[in-house]
């Protein structure tokens, strides 16, 4: 089964010593208006993954990234989101720019990287077991 490749970013105060993460406030479709993500978006044809990652964050925040590892997922596309798309997701950290809510999104937020706080959020569904992984490799140090 080909999945519609999503990519995006858990971006991280420092990949170094990570203590928040960027979450971002859907604006759209209804369905997911007001639930909390990975800023990302659809690949487009013939770019690669991390080139994708790239340009959505410019896109969508005005922000400028360096790369870190993958948050692997159970399958070659990344995690799973529904029936017919997966997203690979990448650890990152902005390095121009400050992020802003320019497309959509209308609210942004840095959380602690703890069960608790990454809890007050009300995540798309599908994001959860990717949340807890970017928590996990946070605390194994594998995020770069
Ligand atoms: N960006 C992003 N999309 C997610 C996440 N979780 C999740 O289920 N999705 C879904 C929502 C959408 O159906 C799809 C991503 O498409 P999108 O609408 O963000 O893509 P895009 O920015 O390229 O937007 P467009 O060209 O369709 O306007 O993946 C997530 O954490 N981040």
């Amino acid at each position: 089964m080909a999945y519609k490749q999503i990519v995006a970013a858990a971006i991280l105060d420092s990949l170094s010593a990570p203590s928040k993460l960027l979450a971002a406030r859907r604006t759209s479709p209804p369905m997911l208006a007001g639930l909390w993500e990975f800023p990302g978006g659809k690949l487009e044809p013939g770019e690669n993954c991390e080139a994708g990652v790239r340009r959505e964050l410019a896109e969508e925040l005005g922000v400028q990234v360096v790369l870190g590892s993958e948050v692997f997922g159970p399958v070659p596309e990344g995690w799973v989101l529904n029936e017919s798309a997966a997203m690979r997701v990448w650890f990152a950290e902005i390095s121009d720019g400050t992020p802003d809510t320019l497309e959509d999104h209308d609210q942004l937020a840095w959380v602690d990287l703890d069960e608790a706080a990454l809890a007050t959020l009300d995540w798309i569904p599908a994001d959860l077991p990717i949340v807890h992984a970017v928590l996990a490799d946070t605390l194994a140090g594998a995020t770069r």
